[in-house]
């Protein structure tokens, strides 16, 4: 039985991977994800300085998930890209993503210069969906906007490059949005960022749990997971088959795994669960899906991705 998978021709020998933002802020953190039995990993959104992000507490744990506004803090994108360089020197038959997002366009198209200047082999992620920046929309609801940085970004960048999209509610957004990407020859997108804007409430101290933007923040855990599957099935079913779909959103067991892989996700990435769990989270959950698809009859992710099934 094989979780192995692929993206933009790139092979991966298990499907699960973290999400950005989660274990992934410095070399400790990615080369423990990199020893772990994670596929792969991906950074935390590189920018083009280093930041500091916004005040603590700016992260809580809940039962049903967690809520952060975390503010984009990083180590700035050379960071990233020196780090993953040099390890991909040692492990040549490895892949690596790196995510990175700019303020502007500008910044992106910048971002994506030192990404082709350092000869970079493997994946880019670009964030447009980052919701915890104050002052600034999630790129992701601004259709337009959208379209005018894939144009641009596809104009200037040649490597393989998916982006992070925020999750949609509306069938009609669905539809707008596939329409625009499919204009361009994204090796994937990335379905979904945490919910934006949430807001957890400690009831004794009758208190928000976090300080920034007066304890709104982006939500994530089981909280998400259907509207992560709904955001992977909806583009499955709209895209462009040569565009693949990463599913984040709601993973903490080999279940969610399957249920993303059966909407249409070629890989997943867990973030909430790993933050919880720690490292030792990939081996459990890759035990977990090989479980349910021997149970199946399935040797392989192909036997059953994308294959839900619609009552009559
Ligand atoms: C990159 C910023 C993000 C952040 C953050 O750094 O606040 N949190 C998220 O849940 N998603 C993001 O994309």
């Amino acid at each position: 039985i094989s979780t192995a998978t692929s993206i933009a021709q790139q092979k991966f020998n298990n499907c699960i991977m973290n999400a950005s933002g989660v274990w992934c802020s410095d070399e400790k953190e990615l080369t423990i994800i990199d020893n772990s039995a994670a596929g792969t990993f991906v950074t935390k959104s590189g920018t083009l300085q280093p930041r500091e992000g916004n005040p603590s507490p700016r992260y809580f744990e809940t039962s049903w998930g967690s809520i952060n506004s975390m503010g984009l803090p990083n180590r700035g994108l050379d960071y990233y890209l020196d780090f993953v360089q040099k390890l991909q020197q040692q492990k040549r038959q490895k892949h690596y993503f790196i995510s990175c997002t700019g303020f502007n366009v500008q910044e992106d198209l910048l971002l994506l210069k030192k990404i082709t200047d350092a000869d970079f082999k493997g994946i880019v992620e670009l964030n447009l969906s980052c919701p915890n920046v104050p002052g600034k929309p999630q790129t992701g609801y601004d259709f337009a906007t959208v379209d005018m940085i894939l144009k641009n970004v596809f104009e200037n960048y040649a490597g393989p490059l998916g982006v992070k999209l925020p999750p949609y509610f509306d069938i009609v957004h669905f539809n707008q949005m596939a329409q625009i990407l499919n204009k361009y020859p994204l090796a994937y997108i990335n379905c979904v960022n945490s919910i934006g804007n949430g807001l957890y409430i400690d009831d004794e101290k009758e208190q928000v749990v976090i300080k920034p933007k007066n304890g709104f923040g982006g939500i994530g855990g089981d909280y998400i997971k259907p509207t992560a599957l709904a955001n992977v099935h909806a583009f499955y079913q709209r895209l462009d088959p040569k565009i693949q779909i990463i599913g984040t959103g709601g993973i903490k067991n080999g279940q969610d795994v399957f249920e993303h892989i059966l909407c249409g996700a070629s890989m997943v990435q867990v973030g909430t669960a790993l933050m919880k769990e720690g490292p030792d989270i990939f081996e459990r959950l890759t035990q977990e899906l090989k479980t349910i698809m021997q149970a199946k009859g399935y040797s392989k992710i192909a036997d059953f991705k994308g294959k839900l099934k619609y009552l009559a």
